[in-house]
């Protein structure tokens, strides 16, 4: 399939370096509102939305992994940036890591959070894909989100889980499904031992989708890999807990050592 023009945001000076952001799955580049304008104090930031979400074209499915890294390099190319660091949550993670797998000259340093090179089993991407494209995005939102906050986080912030149940119901179900599908097709354990960009891999330590295991593994395998485990977090552990992990971000991508 070929790359399409995806929806994007850009903030920061003009002549800082760029960092682009990608979101998870059944979110848009609003999962990033917590780090944007910490991390546009440092870097020339470029949030935008994955195919098949918020205002990116919603192509006809299937979808494979290499679709959405290939939508990143016409991005680059359209912004015309050579080289750029890559920060992406769950399926903007998987993004990253086959983008930079296949194209290292583009991706100067690496941050994948809440993510795995695989995550099985496939029929239960294929069912989730079978019931949004039968039901709607609605019939999944609740049960996401109960996967994206701890359950402390949820009682405390009813806004934040009105509003983010909101969000994944808004995602078209034929974008949501084939992102889907490029998970249940997708294995990037090969890919891992040619990552050479230096890579931070954070994971919410109460994180039920994607659990710590899945960044040690991710962490240990790539040519420069560190892990981070942040307490009292869940799968959107950016928003959860933007102070631990926003500034690990910037250091990360600063290149400071650990
Ligand atoms: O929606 C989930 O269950 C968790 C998830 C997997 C990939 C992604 O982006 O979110």
């Amino acid at each position: 399939m070929t790359a399409v023009p995806v929806h994007h945001v850009v903030t920061g000076p003009d002549d800082a370096p760029v960092v682009v952001l990608s979101n998870s799955l059944g979110s848009t580049m609003s999962m990033w509102d917590a780090q944007a304008e910490a991390l546009a104090e440092h870097f020339r930031v470029v949030r935008y939305d994955t195919r098949g979400h918020g205002g990116s074209p919603v192509p006809d499915g299937p979808y494979a992994i290499d679709d959405l890294a290939d939508d990143v390099v016409a991005l680059l190319d359209t912004l015309a940036v050579d080289r750029a660091h890559f920060v992406g949550l769950s399926l903007g993670g998987m993004t990253g890591m086959r983008l930079a797998a296949r194209n290292p000259g583009r991706v100067e340093r690496l941050v994948v959070l809440c993510t795995g090179a695989h995550l099985e089993p496939a029929s239960a991407w294929h069912d989730r894909a079978a019931t949004v494209r039968g039901q709607g995005t609605g019939a999944v939102a609740e049960a996401v989100v109960q996967r994206w906050f701890t359950p402390a986080f949820l009682d405390a912030n009813p806004d934040m889980k009105a509003s983010s149940e909101g969000l994944v119901a808004a995602t078209p179900a034929e974008g949501y499904a084939s992102c889907c599908e490029v998970i249940a097709t997708m294995d990037l354990r090969p890919d891992l031992p040619t990552i050479s960009a230096p890579t931070l891999a954070i994971a919410g330590a109460d994180d039920p989708a994607t659990p710590p295991p899945n960044l040690a593994e991710i962490a240990d395998a790539v040519q420069d890999g560190r892990l981070l485990v942040v307490p009292e977090a869940a799968h959107l552990a950016n928003a959860e807990q933007p102070a631990t992990i926003t500034p690990a971000i910037i250091a990360h991508l600063a290149g400071d050592p650990a």
